[in-house]
C-alpha cells in the first residue's frame, strides 16, 4: 500500500485560486485569517474608553491595556499566522454541528488566536487544548484526529503542506520532512521559537500543570532552553490571571546567554517575562560586587551548611535582659512587668521559628498585651488602642531595641566573613577550621560598601536578608544550566517560588562550577522542591551525530551515569579535527584563522570557540588577518557571522559551525581536569552544521582515545 502521506511543494500564490486545488485554499484561508487579523487590530484601535473609564487613572490603565493588545495583534511577516492544521473525527466542544459541516471540526494552529467578525475561530492558539494533538496525536493514539497538516512557508509565502491520516490503518508512519527541514536548518542570529515543531517528549514537559515542579535533565542540544521557554508561554496562556499577579521569572547563566534567548517570548506574545541571571536575582544596592572568591573559598560559602551558620548568627541577635523590670507609665500609674515574663515572651517567638524581622515586630504587642493583662486586673477595661500605644511606648520601645536589635543582613555577613571568633561561634560543629579560614577575609573591609562582595557573598547576604524578612515568592520561575548552581544558590532561587512552582533544567555532564551539582535530587531538596519529578530528554535537535559522538567519548570521564544523546539530524556533520604545527608560533593561530575563513565559505553563523586565556591571541590572529568578528550575544548580520567565543560563556549558545580552538588549552584553564573535561564537553557541543577542532598540543587523553573509530575525515592529521 502506498503511502498517503504526502509533501507537496507548489509555486507561490500567483496560481490562480482552484477550489480542487488544497494549496490554493489554504492560501485563501491564510489570507482570511490576515484580513480577520487586521479588522481584529482595528477594532483594538478603534477602541473610545471616554465613556468607560470613570477617571483619568482607569483611563491611563485601559489604554496601556490596549495599547499592548494593538501591540500583540501586529501581523508578524516573518511568523505565519498558522502553521498546522487538525481535522478532527467529531466536533470538539460544539456538538449541535452537522456531521458534514467543518464547524467544531477543523482547526487552524498558530501562534496567536484569530476570529472572524461573527467571533468564530479562524487560527487556534498552540496552547489551547484544542491544539494539543497537534502536538501529541500519533497513530496509536489518534485523539480523535484524521488528519493532521504541517504547512511549509517560504519568505512568508505558504508554499508546501504535509499530510498524516491518522485515523488510517493503511498510512506507514514516516518522519516528517518539514519537520526534517526546520532542525536542518543552518542557524543565525538570536534563538527562536520551536512552536511549529515541538515534540511530543518536548509537549509533555510544556504543558506540565503549575502545580508541580520539573525538573528536565537533557544532553545538549535536546531542546531544554526552547521547552522551557514555551512551557513559560503556555502557563500564561493557561494560567494568565494568577500569573500575572504573582510574576514569571526566567534564570540564565549569564547576559550573553539572556540575549541569546531574549527574543524567543516576545515572538510568542509573551513580553512581560523577566529574564536575569542568580547574580541578577541577589543583586542589592547595597552589595555591590566586585570581588571574586577562590574556588576553595567559594565551594565552602556555596555549601547548604552556610545557611544554618546565618541562621545562628541571625538569630544570635537576640540578646538577654538586664534583670531590671520594664515600667510604663500610664496617666497617674505605672505598670511593671519583670524580665523574667519578657524573657519567656521572647523564648517564645523564638520557638516559634518566625522570620527574626516578623518577631521584632511581634514583640512590642506581646509586651504591651502583657501590660494590658495588669490593668485588667487592676479593674481597668483598656482597649485596642491602649494596646497600640503602648507597644509604641519609648520604654517598651527601648526594650525591644535591647533584647531584639535590627539586624543588617549585610553587615551581619559582613562580620562573619571578617571577624575570626563570631564565624568560629556561629560555625562550631558545621565548618572545620579549615573551611572557616578559607572563608575569612584575609584584610576585612571597613565597612560593607568598600567590602569587595564576591558573587558568593552575594547569595549569603540574600540568605540572611530572607532570615530577616520573608523574600516574596512569584508564580513560577525558570531555572536553566541549573546544573551550575551551588546549594545556596539553590536556596536563593528557591525562595523566589517558595508558594509557586518552577522548571529546573540542566544537564549534570555540562558542569563546570567546582560547586556543580552531582544529582538533581540534591538540588531539589535544596530548592525546597524535593517532590519534583526529573523528566531526560535524549533526542539531540542540534548537534549532528559524529560530532555528538565524538564529544561523547568525554562522557566516561565526566558523567559516567549518563547515556550520550542521540542525534535526530540527517546529515552526519561535517566534523575534522587538524593538528597544526606547533613548532612556530603563530603557525596555530594561522591554522585557526583559516579554518575560520573555511567556515565562512557556508551560510550560517560562525563560532570560534577557544580557552579564555587564548583569546588575546586570538583576538590579534584575526585582527591582522582582517576578519571582522563580534562577542556572545551581538547579533550575526550579513557581514559579520563570525563569534569570538570565550570558553566559559559558551554555554547555551550553538552556532552553525564550530571552529574549536585547542582543546588542552580549554581544560587546562579549569581548576581541576574534570571541570576542565566539561568545558570542553560544553564547547564541543554548539555546533549544528560542521565541527573543526584544530590543536598543536596533544589532545585530552579522554578525547583521543578511539579516534581510530572516528570518520576518516577526522583523521586528517596535518596542517591546514
Ligand atoms: N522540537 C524542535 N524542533 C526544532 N528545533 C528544535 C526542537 N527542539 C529543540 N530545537 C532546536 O535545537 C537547538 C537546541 O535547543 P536548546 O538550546 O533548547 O537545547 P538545550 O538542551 O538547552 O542545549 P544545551 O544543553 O546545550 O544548553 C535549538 O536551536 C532549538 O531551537
Amino acid at each position: 500500500m502506498p503511502s498517503r502521506r504526502s509533501l507537496v511543494s507548489v509555486p507561490p500564490a500567483s496560481a490562480a485560486p482552484d477550489d480542487n486545488d488544497p494549496l490554493a485554499r489554504e492560501r485563501a484561508h491564510l489570507a482570511a485569517s490576515r484580513a480577520a487579523l487586521r479588522a481584529m487590530r482595528a477594532d483594538a484601535e478603534a477602541l473610545d474608553i471616554r465613556d468607560v473609564a470613570a477617571n483619568w487613572v482607569n483611563a491611563e490603565v485601559l489604554a496601556s491595556g490596549i495599547e499592548a493588545r494593538i501591540a500583540s495583534l501586529a501581523d508578524l511577516a516573518d511568523a505565519p499566522l498558522f502553521f498546522g492544521r487538525l481535522d478532527y473525527g467529531h466536533p470538539v466542544g460544539a456538538p449541535e454541528a452537522e456531521e458534514d459541516d467543518t464547524t467544531g471540526r477543523l482547526f487552524y494552529i498558530g501562534r496567536r488566536h484569530v476570529h472572524d467578525a461573527d467571533g468564530n475561530p479562524m487560527v487556534v492558539d498552540w496552547r489551547a487544548p484544542v491544539s494539543q494533538p497537534f502536538y501529541r496525536a500519533s497513530k496509536k493514539d489518534p485523539q480523535d484526529v484524521l488528519l493532521r497538516r504541517r504547512f511549509g512557508y517560504t519568505g512568508g509565502q505558504l508554499t508546501a503542506y504535509e499530510d498524516e491520516h491518522l485515523s488510517d490503518p493503511h498510512e506507514a508512519e514516516r518522519a516528517s520532512a518539514l519537520l526534517q527541514a526546520e532542525i536542518e536548518r543552518p542557524r543565525v542570529g538570536p534563538m527562536r521559537d520551536i512552536v511549529a515543531t515541538i515534540q511530543p517528549e518536548q509537549d509533555a514537559i510544556v504543558r506540565a500543570g503549575l502545580e508541580g515542579t520539573v525538573c528536565v535533565q537533557g544532553a545538549p542540544g535536546t531542546g531544554k532552553t526552547a521547552v522551557g521557554l514555551h512551557r513559560v508561554a503556555y502557563l500564561l496562556y493557561a494560567h494568565r490571571e494568577r500569573l500575572t499577579r504573582t510574576g514569571v521569572l526566567v534564570v540564565g547563566p549569564n547576559d550573553s546567554f539572556l540575549r541569546y534567548i531574549q527574543q524567543v517570548l516576545p515572538a510568542l506574545g509573551e513580553v512581560e517575562v523577566g529574564q536575569t541571571t542568580v547574580e541578577g536575582l541577589v543583586a542589592r544596592p547595597d552589595v555591590p560586587v566586585r570581588g571574586t572568591d577562590s574556588p576553595r573559598a567559594a565551594l565552602v560559602k556555596g555549601d547548604a551548611r552556610m545557611a544554618r551558620v546565618l541562621r545562628r548568627a541571625v538569630r544570635a541577635g537576640v540578646r538577654p535582659l538586664p534583670d531590671e523590670p520594664l515600667v510604663v507609665v500610664r496617666g497617674s500609674r505605672r505598670w511593671r512587668v519583670p524580665a523574667w515574663e519578657i524573657e519567656e515572651l521572647v523564648r517564645e517567638l523564638l520557638d516559634r521559628d518566625m522570620r527574626y524581622g516578623a518577631a521584632r515586630e511581634a514583640l512590642p504587642q506581646r509586651i504591651a498585651h502583657a501590660v494590658l493583662v495588669r490593668m485588667e486586673q487592676a479593674g481597668e477595661a483598656p482597649d485596642d488602642r491602649v494596646q497600640d500605644a503602648v507597644a509604641r511606648s519609648a520604654p517598651v520601645k527601648a526594650v525591644v531595641k535591647q533584647v531584639w536589635p535590627a539586624v543588617d543582613p549585610a553587615k551581619l555577613v559582613l562580620r562573619l566573613l571578617s571577624d575570626p571568633a563570631f564565624l568560629a561561634e556561629h560555625a562550631e560543629g558545621l565548618l572545620d577550621e579549615d573551611e572557616q579560614r578559607a572563608i575569612l577575609w584575609e584584610k576585612p573591609p571597613r565597612g560593607v560598601r568598600s567590602a569587595k562582595w564576591s558573587p558568593a557573598d552575594a547569595v549569603l547576604v540574600d540568605e540572611a536578608a530572607d532570615l530577616v524578612q520573608r523574600t516574596p515568592s512569584l508564580g513560577h520561575v525558570v531555572l536553566d544550566e541549573a546544573q551550575d548552581l551551588s546549594a545556596m544558590q539553590y536556596r536563593a532561587v528557591g525562595r523566589r517560588c517558595s508558594t509557586g512552582s518552577a522548571t529546573v533544567l540542566g544537564d549534570l555532564a555540562q558542569g563546570t562550577t567546582p560547586w556543580a551539582t552531582e544529582s538533581w535530587a540534591a538540588a531539589l531538596e535544596h530548592l525546597g522542591k524535593p517532590q519534583a519529578g526529573v523528566e531526560e530528554l535524549t533526542e539531540g535537535f542540534r548537534v549532528p551525530r559524529e560530532v555528538i559522538a565524538y564529544a561523547s567519548r568525554l562522557l566516561p570521564s565526566i558523567a559516567p551515569g549518563l547515556a550520550p544523546a542521540t542525534s535526530v539530524r540527517e546529515s552526519p556533520g561535517d566534523f575534522t579535527v587538524r593538528q597544526a604545527d606547533g613548532a612556530s608560533d603563530q603557525e596555530p593561530d594561522r591554522t585557526v584563522v583559516a579554518a575560520c575563513r573555511r567556515a565562512l565559505e557556508r551560510e550560517g553563523s560562525i563560532g570560534l570557540i577557544a580557552a579564555d586565556s587564548r583569546i588575546g591571541a586570538l583576538t590579534a590572529a584575526l585582527g591582522e588577518a582582517g576578519l571582522p568578528f563580534l562577542t556572545p550575544g551581538d547579533e550575526t548580520s550579513a557581514e559579520v557571522r563570525l563569534t569570538l567565543v570565550p570558553a566559559t560563556l559558551a554555554k547555551g549558545l550553538e552556532y552553525d559551525h564550530v571552529v574549536l580552538d585547542e582543546p588542552a588549552a580549554i581544560v587546562a584553564d579549569e581548576p581541576d581536569e574534570r571541570t576542565g573535561l566539561r568545558r570542553l564537553y560544553v564547547a564541543l557541543t554548539r555546533a549544528v552544521s560542521g565541527l573543526a577542532v584544530v590543536h598543536a598540543r596533544p589532545l585530552p587523553a579522554a578525547l583521543a582515545t578511539g579516534l581510530e573509530a572516528a570518520p576518516s575525515t577526522a583523521l586528517t592529521g596535518q596542517s591546514a
